[in-house]
């Protein structure tokens, strides 16, 4: 019997992005043309493709960090679609802040602030109240093995490591519908990816819709539903980890 397919929680339809290059000769770079997606609760989708194939301008077009040049980009919420594309900057503000969690390679932190606050600042705009956005800012950190004399210290001080995992923390505290991920764990020592890894797995298993960028295919195995590959700013694959990507590192 076929499994129904999952509520969609992401759908996006006929992306295009381009840059056009002042600084050099006015030329342009396409990365993205044409791209089709949806993603459905509990869904781990993970792109895949080689540099410059357009993985990351996807995930920061979905988050609207890149505003697309044309194409739809659905948002499925309690309150019913939004179209992201069509939303003020600040509109865009405030439902980024609720319903998406977004984890790149590096924390963009305030100037002196310190990583409780961060994760706890991040708790609060998804709709917890002061005390208990701390009391899950404090399991968050705890979860990833922060050092808990380091939870307010100034993040600045903090190495690659554990800025990534603060960045993480904040990015699945309280966790949001939408969770894009892009190199989450790059920086991490093999403990504390195993550690990420699973509490990724398990936002994943409570609903949260994943859509992620890994350069570490033992994780793709892990952790994908399903594996997208891109090839020059357009779907080339999509299929199960092992059929898009191989038997490599699975
Ligand atoms: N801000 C930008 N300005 C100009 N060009 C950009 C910008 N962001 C992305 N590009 C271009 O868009 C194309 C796709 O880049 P993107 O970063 O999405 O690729 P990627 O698949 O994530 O690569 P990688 O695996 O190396 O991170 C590249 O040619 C890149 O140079």
């Amino acid at each position: 019997m076929t499994q129904p397919a999952p509520e969609p929680v992401l759908t996006v339809r006929d992306l295009h992005k381009s840059f056009t290059l002042h600084t050099i000769d006015g030329r342009t770079v396409t990365s993205l043309h044409g791209v089709d997606l949806e993603i459905g609760r509990g869904e781990h989708v993970a792109l895949a493709g080689p540099s410059g194939a357009g993985k990351s301008s996807f995930l920061r077009c979905v988050h609207r960090s890149y505003l697309p040049d044309s194409g739809s980009i659905v948002l499925h919420t309690d309150a019913g679609p939004v179209e992201l594309t069509e939303l003020s900057d600040r509109a865009m503000a405030r439902l980024r802040g609720r319903e998406l969690g977004y984890v790149s390679q590096f924390l963009s932190a305030p100037p002196r602030t310190a990583p409780l606050e961060v994760v706890a600042a991040s708790a609060r705009r998804r709709g917890m109240d002061r005390a208990e956005a701390r009391e899950a800012a404090a399991d968050a950190l705890r979860r990833l093995a922060l050092d808990e004399a380091l939870w307010d210290v100034d993040c600045s001080v903090l190495s690659g490591g554990e800025r990534q995992r603060v960045n993480i923390a904040a990015g699945t505290v309280h966790p949001p519908r939408l969770l894009l991920l892009d190199e989450p764990v790059s920086a991490l020592d093999p403990a504390n990816r195993e550690r990420a890894l699973e509490l990724i797995a398990s936002l994943s298993a409570s609903g949260v819709a994943v859509l992620a960028v890994f350069h570490d295919l033992d994780a793709m195995h892990r952790l994908a539903t399903r594996v997208v590959r891109f090839a020059d700013g357009h779907i080339a694959e999509t299929g199960s980890a092992t059929d898009v990507l191989g038997d490599a590192a699975a």
